[in-house]
């Protein structure tokens, strides 16, 4: 098999990454496509309590066990199988099982940090960064974590205010430059989501 082609959609919280990762499944096949999360490689907490675990910064890089992402990448684009993490997003801690990923024409990553460390972002053939206003971002983020994750309303928005926006203004909004790529309003941006499609479509043509 060829070299797979290796896509990154960054974006900050709740920006719509995994609405555009939806919509290029549906266009190019979910039988081309290695899905990774970054989100999945949150390192493994269970030394700690709920509560301590709850009180942790999830937004700074070294959250991630980003060393492992990289290494998994390497093995799919050389032709191998990889089991991938599994992170619960409500207990905070990676789960016993991992998930078999196969190598495919395509690896399709995301996540609100792949474009921080310098040997991730050199794998990428593609760079996308979702970027969608704050306060559309918090809004969405507060209605998916109250009814996904399972917090509340408080804890959302302390965790907003002390962890999430400094950190995003840290660490994400500065890799957008980095993109090849930036997709406004995510998710409803029919015409940037037709371009990259058709593009990625293109680049997979044989
Ligand atoms: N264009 C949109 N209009 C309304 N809701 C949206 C839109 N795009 C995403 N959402 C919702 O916002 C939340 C966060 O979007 P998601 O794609 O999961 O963002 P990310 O993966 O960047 O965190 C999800 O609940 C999703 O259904
Ligand atoms: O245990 C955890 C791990 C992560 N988070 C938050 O998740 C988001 C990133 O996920 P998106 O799907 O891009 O929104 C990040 O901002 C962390 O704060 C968490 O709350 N708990």
């Amino acid at each position: 098999m060829d070299k797979p082609l290796i896509i990154g959609v960054a974006g900050g919280s709740g920006s719509g990454k995994t609405t555009v990762i939806q919509h290029i499944v549906q266009h190019i096949g979910e039988e081309n496509l290695s899905l990774i999360a970054h989100d999945a490689y949150y390192r493994d907490l269970k030394h700690l309590s709920f509560e301590e675990r709850a009180r942790q910064n999830f937004d700074h890089p070294a959250s991630l066990e980003t060393e492992l992402l990289i290494r998994h990448i390497k093995a799919l684009s050389s032709g191998y199988s990889i089991d991938c993490p599994i992170y619960d997003f409500a207990n905070h801690i990676r789960k016993d099982v991992a998930l078999t990923i196969t190598p495919k024409k395509i690896i399709l990553v995301d996540g609100i940090l792949i474009f921080y460390e310098k040997e991730l972002r050199r794998l990428m053939d593609i760079k996308l960064f979702v970027d969608t206003d704050d306060d559309v971002r918090l809004l969405r983020r507060l209605r998916r974590d109250i009814t996904e994750r399972k917090r509340s309303i408080e804890g959302v928005l302390d965790q907003y205010e002390k962890f999430v926006r400094p950190m995003h203004l840290e660490f994400v909004e500065p890799t957008k430059r980095y993109a090849d790529i930036i997709i406004p309003h995510g998710g409803e941006n029919q015409v940037a989501l037709e371009m990259v499609n058709a593009l990625i479509f293109d680049k997979i043509r044989d």
